[in-house]
C-alpha cells in the first residue's frame, strides 16, 4: 500500500495581473505553501504540505523529474501509473500537462522517457499502444478517431474497465506518439472564457498501454501490461466569473458537476477504511474511468495547480483542501502480468516443486504438530463434555427442588380449597341457625351448650385474634378486616376457619380494592418471585447449554475438517508410496532390456570372431556369461525388493553371488592371461615376432576395456544399490506414516463418534430438562391462576359472611 504523491504547483502570476510590489500571497517554502497576506484586508493564514510544492519559477522539466519519473518508470516496469492535473480554470493544468515548444510537459516527457527507458531494457521486447480520449459534456470521445463519439465504458472481468470502440495506436518511437498527440490536440474542445483565452472545455485522457515480455524463455514468461494515464482535467469555474453563457455555460455545468464528483470520490477515500461505505466511481465517466488510480492498481501523482492571484484565493484554497485530502488515499500497485499456458505451467511446476521440498522436509513435523493439536483439542473436548455433565447435574437438582416447592404450593393450594368449603359450609349453617335460635332481644344464650355447632359468642372470646390482626395497618387493607375488629373473638374464627388462621391473613381480601399484601401474601410473592427467578436461572442455563451445544457442534465440524484433511494427506502419501513402488519395477525392466541388448551384442561379436578358440573369443565367452550373470542378479534383486522382502534375506545371497561371479571374472581373465602367454610362447618358437606384438597389444587394450566396463558395471551396481536402499527406506517409512496415521485416523474417528453420541446424550437431556421446564412453567401459571380465582371466591365469600356477620349482629342488637 502506498499513498498517492500529491503536488502543488503555483503559476505565476499574469503580467497584467502582478501585484505593484512583486509580492505574492503564496509563499512557498521546501515543500510547505502558505497565505501569507492581502494586499487590502487580512486573511487569516492557511499552510498546507505536500509531497512537493512546486513555486511560480518552476519548470515543467523540474516537476517531470520530482514528481512523474518514477510512475513512468514502473510503468515500464509492468505497474500501472497515472498522473493527472487538477486545478482552477486557468491555474496552468494544460500548461504543466502539455507544456510548450520550450518546455514541453509532463506527457510529452513521459513519452520520451518512456522510450528511452526501454532502450535501456535489453532483455524484454516491448509493445506500445496509445490512444487519446476526451470527455466533453459526459460524453467520450476519441481524439485520434473523429469519427468515434460518444463512446461507451464497459467492464471486463479480465480487462477491467474500457472504453469500448477507442482507436490504440500501435507506436514504435517516440516522435509517432508526438505526431499523434498533435493531430488530437487539433480535435480536443477548447474555448475562449473570460478567464482563460485557451480553456479546455474537456478532460482529456492520454492512454499509454505497455506491454513487455522477456526476450529469452519467452514462451514460458509472463507478460506484463500496464496502462499509463496522463490526465489533464478542465478547470473548475465559477460561472460569474467565467461570465459564461450558452454553450459555456452548458460545458461549464459539466465540468463542474464531474469534478464534484471526482471530489466526492476522493473525500470518500480519505476518510478511515471503517467510514468507507460505498465509493461513487460509477457516478461519472471521469472517475469510472480514473477508477483504478484512485484507490486502486495504480502508482498515481496529482499536481494541483493553484493561480496566485488575489481574487483566485477561495478556489486555490479549495484546490489546496482537494489536494489534502487527496493525500490521504492510499493505492496498492502491483505488476500486472498476463500468464501465457507454458508460463503457468512452468510456475506451476515450480510451486509444486517448492510445494513438494517443504513436504519432504518438515512432513514428520507436521504431522506430528497436527496430532499434537488433534489430542490437545480431543482434551478440551473431554473437559467441556465433562463441565457439560456437572452442570446437567446441577440442574436435574435444581428441578427436584423445584418439584419439592410445587408440592408444597399445592398443599396449601389444598389448604386453602379446605378453607373455602368450610367457611361455606359454616356460613349455611349459621344462616339456618339464627334463624331458629334468635332470641326476643335478639341476644345469644351463652349458657346454652346444646347449640351445634355452637354459638358464635363474640364476649367470651379472647381478642388475642384481633389484637393480632390489628397490629397490620388495617386501613391498608380490606375493608372487611375493619368491620371485623370489633366482633370477632378468637374461638369463633378458629371455628370458622378449621385452625387456618394464618392462612386467612395469607390472603389478599378484595381484589377490587386498593389492598396491600398481608404478610403471607408477601410471602407468597417473594415465593413466587424466587421461583421466577429460579425459572430465570434455568433459562438462562438453558441458553448457556444451547450456547455450548453450538460450540461444541462447530469444533465437531472442525474436528471433521480435520479429518479430511488427514486423510487427503494419507491418500497423498499412499499415491507417493505406489510412486516409490514403482522404481525396482521399473529399475528391473532396464536391467531385463539391457540384458537382451547385451545379448544381441554378443550374439554379433561371436559371429564376427573366426576363431571360436582364441582367446579373444574365449574371454568374450567367459565376460558375456559373467556379466548375464550379473544382470540377472540385479534383476533378481530389483524383483525380491518388490516382493518386499526383509533385507538379511537379501543381502547375504546376493553378495555372496557378487563374490562368486568375481572369482569367476578373475579365473576366466587369469586364464586367458595363461592361455595368451601360452601362445606368446609358442609365437616365439615359431619366430612370429611381429605378429605376436600386435596381438598381444590387442588383447591387452580389450582386455583393459573389459576391465574398465567391468569397474563402471560393479560402480553401478553399487548405485543403484544405494538408491534402491534408500527408496526401500523413505517407502518403509512411508508406510509406517501411513499406518500410524490411519490409526491415529481410526481412535479420532472413534472419538468424535463418541463425543457427538455424548453430544446427542447430553442434547437429548437438555430437550427433556426444557420440556420439564415448559410442563412446570405452565403448571405454575395454571396454579398462579387457580389461587387468584381462590382467592377471589374466598374474598366474595368473605364479604358475605361479613355481611352476614353484620347481619346476625344487628339482628341481636335489635
Ligand atoms: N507555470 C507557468 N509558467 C508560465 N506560464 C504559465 C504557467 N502556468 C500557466 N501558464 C500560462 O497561464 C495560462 C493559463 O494556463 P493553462 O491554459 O495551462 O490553464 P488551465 O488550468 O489548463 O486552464 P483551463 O482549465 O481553462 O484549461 C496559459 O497562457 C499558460 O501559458
Amino acid at each position: 500500500m502506498e499513498k498517492i504523491c500529491v503536488a502543488v504547483r503555483v503559476r505565476p502570476p499574469a503580467p497584467e495581473l502582478s501585484p505593484e510590489n512583486g509580492s505574492s500571497l503564496w509563499k512557498v517554502e521546501d515543500n510547505r505553501i502558505s497565505l501569507i497576506k492581502s494586499l487590502d484586508t487580512p486573511i487569516s493564514t492557511a499552510s498546507y504540505a505536500f509531497d512537493h510544492v512546486f513555486d511560480e519559477s518552476s519548470t515543467n522539466a523540474s516537476v517531470y523529474e520530482l514528481l512523474t519519473k518514477d510512475i513512468i518508470h514502473a510503468a515500464v516496469e509492468g505497474f500501472n501509473g497515472t498522473a493527472f492535473a487538477y486545478g482552477q480554470t486557468s491555474s496552468g493544468k494544460t500548461f504543466t500537462m502539455t507544456g510548450s515548444e520550450t518546455d514541453p510537459g509532463i506527457i510529452r516527457r513521459s513519452v520520451r522517457d518512456v522510450f528511452e527507458r526501454i532502450h535501456m531494457i535489453s532483455d524484454r521486447e516491448f509493445l506500445i499502444r496509445v490512444s487519446y480520449m476526451e470527455i466533453y459534456n459526459e460524453e467520450i470521445n476519441d481524439l485520434l478517431a473523429v469519427e468515434n463519439q460518444r463512446l461507451q465504458i464497459h467492464e471486463h472481468l479480465e480487462r477491467g474497465v474500457f472504453v469500448a470502440g477507442l482507436k490504440e495506436e500501435i507506436v514504435s518511437d517516440a516522435e509517432q506518439i508526438l505526431k499523434l498527440i498533435d493531430s488530437g490536440e487539433v480535435n480536443r474542445h477548447f474555448g475562449e472564457t473570460n478567464m482563460n483565452v485557451h480553456s479546455s472545455r474537456s478532460h482529456t485522457i492520454f492512454r499509454m498501454v505497455i506491454e513487455s515480455r522477456g526476450k529469452e524463455n519467452s514462451s514460458t514468461d509472463a507478460i506484463r501490461v500496464s496502462v499509463l494515464n496522463l490526465v489533464d482535467l478542465a478547470g473548475s469555474e465559477r460561472i460569474a466569473k467565467t461570465g459564461a453563457g450558452g454553450v459555456r455555460l452548458t460545458e461549464g455545468k459539466y465540468i463542474n458537476k464531474s469534478l464534484m464528483i471526482l471530489g466526492n470520490v476522493i473525500n470518500k477515500l480519505s476518510d478511515s477504511a471503517k467510514l468507507r461505505a460505498h465509493i461513487p466511481y460509477r457516478d461519472s465517466k471521469l472517475t469510472r474511468i480514473l477508477q483504478p488510480a484512485l484507490g486502486g492498481n495504480a502508482k498515481t501523482c496529482i499536481i494541483c495547480t493553484i493561480a496566485p492571484e488575489e481574487h483566485h484565493i477561495e478556489e486555490s484554497k479549495g484546490t489546496l483542501q482537494f489536494a489534502s485530502r487527496a493525500k490521504r488515499i492510499t493505492n496498492c500497485a502491483q505488476v500486472n502480468e498476463i500468464l501465457t499456458d507454458a508460463a503457468l505451467l512452468k510456475r506451476q511446476k515450480l510451486e509444486i516443486e517448492e510445494l513438494r521440498m517443504k513436504l519432504q522436509g518438515s512432513h514428520a513435523e507436521v504431522l506430528e504438530q497436527e496430532i499434537l493439536k488433534l489430542s490437545n483439542q480431543m482434551l478440551k473436548y473431554e473437559l467441556e463434555c465433562e463441565r457439560l455433565k456437572t452442570q446437567l447435574e446441577e440442574e436435574r437438582r435444581k428441578q427436584k427442588e423445584q418439584e419439592q416447592c410445587i408440592k408444597e404450593q399445592k398443599l396449601s393450594i389444598a389448604n386453602l380449597n379446605d378453607l373455602v368449603a368450610n367457611s361455606n359450609f359454616k356460613r349455611n349453617h349459621s344462616e339456618d341457625f339464627i334463624s331458629v335460635r334468635k332470641t326476643p332481644d335478639g341476644l345469644c344464650n351463652v349458657n346454652d351448650s346444646s347449640d351445634v355447632p355452637g354459638t358464635p359468642c363474640f364476649k367470651s372470646a379472647s381478642h388475642s385474634f384481633v389484637v393480632a390482626r390489628s397490629n397490620y395497618s388495617l386501613s391498608e387493607f380490606s375493608p372487611m378486616v375493619d368491620s371485623l375488629g370489633d366482633v370477632a373473638d378468637e374461638d369463633t374464627w378458629m371455628k370458622l376457619n378449621k385452625g387456618f388462621v394464618a392462612d386467612l391473613d395469607k390472603l389478599q381480601f378484595t381484589p377490587a380494592v386498593k389492598c396491600q399484601p398481608t404478610p403471607l401474601s408477601m410471602a407468597t410473592t417473594e415465593y413466587s418471585l424466587e421461583n421466577h427467578k429460579e425459572v430465570e436461572d434455568l433459562k438462562s442455563q438453558i441458553e448457556l447449554l444451547t450456547n455450548e451445544k453450538d460450540s461444541l457442534q462447530v469444533k465437531f465440524s472442525e474436528q471433521v475438517l480435520l479429518n479430511n484433511k488427514l486423510m487427503e494427506q494419507m491418500s497423498e502419501l499412499k499415491q507417493e508410496t505406489l510412486h516409490m513402488k514403482e522404481i525396482p519395477k521399473r529399475l528391473s525392466e532396464s536391467v531385463a532390456n539391457c540384458r537382451d541388448i547385451y545379448k544381441d551384442v554378443i550374439v554379433t561379436m561371436k559371429s564376427l570372431i573366426a576363431d571360436q578358440e582364441s582367446p579373444m573369443a574365449m574371454l568374450l565367452f567367459g565376460t558375456s556369461e559373467i556379466t548375464t550373470s550379473l544382470l540377472l542378479t540385479l534383476e533378481e534383486q530389483f524383483s525380491i525388493i518388490m516382493d518386499g522382502e526383509k533385507e538379511g534375506s537379501v543381502n547375504n545371497p546376493l553378495s555372496d553371488r557378487w563374490k562368486t561371479l568375481r572369482v569367476s571374472l578373475k579365473n576366466t581373465t587369469t586364464s586367458l592371461l595363461s592361455e595368451a602367454q601360452a601362445k606368446d610362447e609358442y609365437l616365439k618358437c615359431h619366430n612370429k615376432g611381429q605378429e605376436k606384438a600386435d596381438l598381444e597389444e590387442k588383447l591387452k587394450s580389450e582386455l583393459s576395456t573389459i576391465k574398465e566396463r567391468y569397474n563402471e558395471l560393479e560402480k553401478e551396481l553399487c548405485l543403484d544399490k544405494q538408491h534402491l536402499e534408500t527408496s526401500r527406506k523413505s517407502h518403509e517409512r512411508l508406510e509406517k506414516e501411513v499406518q500410524s496415521l490411519k490409526k491415529e485416523r481410526e481412535s479420532l474417528n472413534a472419538q468424535v463418534s463418541q463425543t457427538s453420541q455424548r453430544l446427542r446424550v447430553v442434547s437429548h437431556d437438555k430437550e427433556n430438562a426444557l420440556k420439564d421446564l415448559n410442563v412446570e412453567v405452565k403448571t405454575r401459571k395454571e396454579m398462579q391462576e387457580e389461587i387468584k380465582q381462590i382467592t377471589f371466591a374466598f374474598a366474595t365469600r368473605h364479604k358475605s359472611f361479613v355481611s352476614f356477620h353484620n347481619e346476625i349482629k344487628s339482628k341481636m342488637r335489635n
